[in-house]
C-alpha cells in the first residue's frame, strides 16, 4: 500500500520529542539544519542513483563513480557550498571514491607535514582538484609495520634532487585508494638515504601522471589492484599498485615541517617529536571513529524497523503474529547495537574535541598529550570498527533470509565498512600500541608519576600503584592477554564519555530518559559479555552479577516502545539507507516483490544459456533408460 506509513503505530508509542533527539545526534541545530538540506538534494538528485551498484560490472561501475564525483564536484561550486556543506554532500552521495583519499589523506598530509611554503604551493591547486592526490605509504611487503617500508629516496647532492624508486618486488607500492586509476599525485612514504646513511621513513609529493594525457610520467608503473570482496561496495575505489623507477623529484618535494634536508644534504630535525610523521593517520583514525557510529546506525536502523514490521509465530485466534522485535532474544541482540550507536557518536563527538586540543597544543609546541591522543585514536579506532562490522553482519542476520539480499542494503554495507577493521592499522596492532601505552603507564606509576586524563583511573588502583614493571618484559609473551586489557580500557572511555554527556543540559521531552536507558543497556551488556572476567577478579559478586542482567531486561522493555524513534532519529532518508527492509514507511513485501522483477536476470523469461546448457540435459537420451 502506497503512502501508508505501516510504523505508524510504533512511531506513536513514543515517549520522547524525536525532532530534539535529531538534534542531540547530529551535534546541533545548525549540523541538523544542514545534512536536512543536503541530504535532500542528493535524494531529489537522479544523477545521484545508487540502487543499481551491486549490479554493475567494474568498468561501468567505476565509470559511473567517476561520473559522480565530477558531477558532485560541479554542483560544489555551482551551489558555492561551504567545506562543511561539501562534506556532507560527499558523506550523502555515499560512494567510497578516489576523493575520500584526496580530502581525507593526500591534502592533511600536505598540511600536517608540510611546510608553510609547500602548504602556499601544493594545497591551492589540491582545493581546487587541479592535482588529485592519494596517499602512497603501504607495500607489498609491509603495512603494519611503517618502518619496514622498503621505498628509497635517495638525495643527489649534484642535482639538488630525490631519486625515489622501488628496490625489490616486496617494495611496490599496493592498496593506496585513488592511485590505481585516477591520481595526479601521492604523498609517497620512503627511507631517506642521504650519503649512504638512512634516515627512516619521510614523505615526499611526487608527481605520478602527465596533467595532459594522464600518462604515467618516464620511471612510474602503476594500475590497479582488481576487484576487492563484494559487489558495488569498495570497488568503486581503485586501490592501486606503483613501482618507481629512479624517478627524480626535487628537494623541496619532501614534506619538512618534522625534519629537514638542507641544499648541503644535511638532515635536520625540528624541534617537534619524530612521531610526528605519523601524524595523518592519528588525523584519519579520528575520523574513522566519528564515521563508525554512522554505519552502525544505518545497519541498525534497517534491522530496527525490518523488525518490527516482521511477524513469525504467535497468532492467538486468527490474530496478528507477534513482531519479531517483540522477542527478548532480538532485543539483546538489537538494543546493544542501538545503544553503542549512539555511544559511538559521542565518543566520537569527544574524540574530535581531544585531536582539536592535541593539535592546539602542537602549535604552542606542547607535545605532552600525544601519546594519550596516539592511544585513543588507535584503541577507538580498534574498538568502534570491530563492533561496528559485527554489528552490521549482526542485523544481517537479524533481517532473516531477506537480509541476505542486496536489496536490504546490509551485505553492501558490510562489504565496504568490513575493510575499516585492517586500514588505517590493522585492530590488533592497534591495539597492541594501547597496550603499550598502558603498560608504560604502570611502569610510571611506580616511579611516583600520576596518570591524568584517560588513565587517570590507574592512579587510584591500589595494586597497580605497587606493580613494578618493565615494558618489553613478557610483553609479546602476554601480548594477547594485553590486547583484552586494552579493549576494556578502551570500553571503559566509551562508557565514562557517554556518562559525561547525559551530564550535560540535553533539551527535549524524555530525551535524556532515553539515553540514560541506552547508557544502561551499553554498560550493562557489556558487563554482562564479559561477566566471567568481573566475577574472576571478584569485581562483582554472582549476585549482583544477576541483579546487572534483570535491570539489563527491564531497560530492554523500557526502549522498546521508542525503538523505531530512536532510530528515526538518525534522520537517514530512504535514498541514503537504500534499504527496502529499512524503509520509512515499513512497506516492505510490496517493494521486495517489486524489486525482485526488476533484476536483469528477469529480463528474459527464458534464460540465456537455455539452449546451450539446460535444454540438452532435459532432452539427453540417457543411457541408464534401459533401468
Ligand atoms: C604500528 C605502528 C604504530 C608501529 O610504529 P613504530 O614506529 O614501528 O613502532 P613503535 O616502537 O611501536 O612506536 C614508536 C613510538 O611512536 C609512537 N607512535 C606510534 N604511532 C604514533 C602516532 N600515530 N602518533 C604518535 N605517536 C605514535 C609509539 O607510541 C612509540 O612511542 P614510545 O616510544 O612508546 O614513546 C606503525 O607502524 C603504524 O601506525 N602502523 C599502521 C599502519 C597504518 O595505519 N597504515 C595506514 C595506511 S593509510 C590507509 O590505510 C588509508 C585507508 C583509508 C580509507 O581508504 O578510507
Ligand atoms: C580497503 C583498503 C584501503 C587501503 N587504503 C590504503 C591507502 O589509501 N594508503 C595506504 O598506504 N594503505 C592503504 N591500505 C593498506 C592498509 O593500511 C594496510 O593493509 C593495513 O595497515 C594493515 O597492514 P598489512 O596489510 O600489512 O597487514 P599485516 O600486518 O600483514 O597483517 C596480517 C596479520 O598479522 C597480524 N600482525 C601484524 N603485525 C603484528 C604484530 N606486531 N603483532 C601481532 N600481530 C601482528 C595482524 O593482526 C593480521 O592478523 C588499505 C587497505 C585496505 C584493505
Amino acid at each position: 500500500m502506497e503512502g501508508v506509513d505501516h510504523l505508524a503505530d510504533e512511531r506513536k508509542k513514543a515517549e520522547f520529542n524525536v525532532e530534539a533527539m535529531k538534534i542531540v545526534w547530529a551535534g546541533s541545530q545548525h549540523n541538523l539544519e544542514v545534512s536536512n538540506r543536503i541530504s535532500k538534494l542528493v535524494a531529489d538528485d537522479p544523477a545521484f542513483r545508487k540502487d543499481d551498484r551491486t549490479m554493475l560490472p567494474r568498468k561501468e561501475l567505476f565509470k559511473n563513480t567517476l561520473r559522480k564525483a565530477a558531477y558532485a564536484w560541479k554542483r560544489i561550486n555551482e551551489l558555492r557550498l561551504s567545506e562543511e556543506e561539501a562534506s556532507k554532500l560527499r558523506f550523502y552521495v555515499d560512494e567510497t571514491a578516489y576523493t575520500d583519499l584526496h580530502w581525507g589523506m593526500f591534502i592533511p598530509a600536505i598540511k600536517g607535514q608540510g611546510t608553510d611554503e609547500q602548504q602556499r604551493k601544493w594545497l591551492p591547486l589540491a582545493y581546487k582538484m587541479q592535482i588529485i592526490g592519494c596517499y602512497a605509504q603501504t607495500e607489498l611487503g609491509h603495512g603494519s609495520n611503517v618502518q619496514g617500508l622498503e621505498t628509497t629516496a635517495t638525495f643527489d647532492p649534484h642535482t639538488d634532487e630525490f631519486v625515489i624508486h622501488s628496490p625489490t618486488l616486496t617494495s611496490s607500492k599496493w592498496w593506496p585508494g585513488g592511485l590505481g586509476k585516477v591520481s595526479t599525485h601521492a604523498v609517497t612514504y620512503a627511507r631517506l638515504i642521504i650519503d649512504g646513511k638512512d634516515h627512516g621513513v619521510h614523505g615526499f609529493i611526487v608527481q605520478l601522471r602527465s596533467l595532459e594525457d594522464h600518462r604515467p610520467l618516464p620511471g612510474i608503473t602503476v594500475g590497479d589492484i582488481g576487484m576487492k570482496f563484494g559487489n558495488g561496495a569498495y570497488n568503486t575505489m581503485d586501490n592501486g599498485v606503483l613501482r618507481f623507477d629512479h624517478v627524480r623529484i626535487p628537494r623541496n618535494q619532501m614534506l619538512m615541517k618534522v625534519s629537514q634536508v638542507t641544499r648541503e644534504g644535511k638532515y635536520k630535525q625540528s624541534d617537534v617529536p619524530r612521531q610526528l610523521v605519523y601524524g595523518t593517520m592519528v588525523y584519519v583514525r579520528q575520523r574513522i571513529v566519528a564515521d563508525a557510529s554512522c554505519y552502525l546506525s544505518r545497519a541498525v536502523c534497517i534491522a530496527t524497523r525490518y523488525s518490527a514490521v516482521r511477524r513469525q509465530f504467535g497468532s492467538q485466534n486468527g490474530g496478528p503474529e507477534t513482531q519479531v522485535i517483540d522477542y527478548k532474544t532480538q532485543q539483546s541482540r538489537l538494543f546493544p547495537l542501538l545503544a553503542s550507536a549512539y555511544a559511538f557518536r559521542f565518543v566520537g563527538e569527544w574524540l574530535e574535541w581531544l585531536y582539536t586540543d592535541v593539535m592546539q597544543r602542537l602549535q604552542a609546541n606542547d607535545f605532552s598529550t600525544l601519546p594519550e591522543a596516539h592511544a585513543c585514536t588507535a584503541g577507538l579506532k580498534s574498538l568502534t570498527t570491530s563492533v561496528t562490522a559485527d554489528g552490521i553482519e549482526e542485523c544481517r542476520k537479524l533481517c532473516g533470509g531477506h537480509g541476505y539480499l542486496c536489496t536490504s542494503g546490509l551485505p553492501e554495507l558490510f562489504a565496504v565498512y568490513v575493510p575499516a577493521c585492517t586500514y588505517e592499522g590493522d585492530n590488533i596492532v592497534l591495539l597492541l600500541q594501547v597496550a603499550r601505552f598502558l603498560m608504560k603507564t604502570v611502569s610510571q606509576i611506580g616511579t611516583g608519576k600520576q596518570p591524568v586524563g584517560t588513565i587517570a583511573y590507574m592512579g587510584r588502583i591500589e595494586h597497580l600503584m605497587q606493580c613494578r614493571c618493565n615494558v618489553q618484559r613478557g610483553f609479546a609473551e602476554l601480548s594477547a592477554d594485553l590486547v583484552e586489557a586494552a579493549v576494556a580500557h578502551c570500553q571503559l572511555i566509551v562508557v565514562s564519555k557517554f556518562i559525561e554527556k547525559l551530564q550535560q543540559d540535553i533539551p527535549g521531552e524524555g530525551v535524556k530518559q532515553q539515553l540514560e536507558a541506552l547508557c544502561g543497556i551499553y554498560y550493562l551488556s557489556l558487563l554482562h559479555k564479559h561477566q566471567g572476567d568481573f566475577l574472576a577478579t571478584s569485581y562483582l559478586t554472582p549476585k549482583q552479577s544477576a541483579l546487572a542482567n534483570d535491570q539489563l531486561r527491564a531497560l530492554y522493555s523500557k526502549v522498546r516502545p521508542n525503538a523505531i524513534a530512536l532510530v528515526d532519529a538518525f534522520n537517514y532518508s530512504d535514498h541514503f539507507l537504500s534499504s527496502i527492509l529499512g524503509r520509512y514507511d515499513g512497506n516492505v513485501y510490496p517493494k521486495l516483490y517489486e524489486a525482485a522483477w526488476k533484476d536483469p536476470l528477469n529480463e528474459s523469461v527464458v534464460p540465456d544459456g537455455y539452449h546451450e546448457y539446460v535444454r540438452p540435459l532435459l532432452k539427453q537420451q540417457l543411457h541408464t533408460a534401459r533401468l
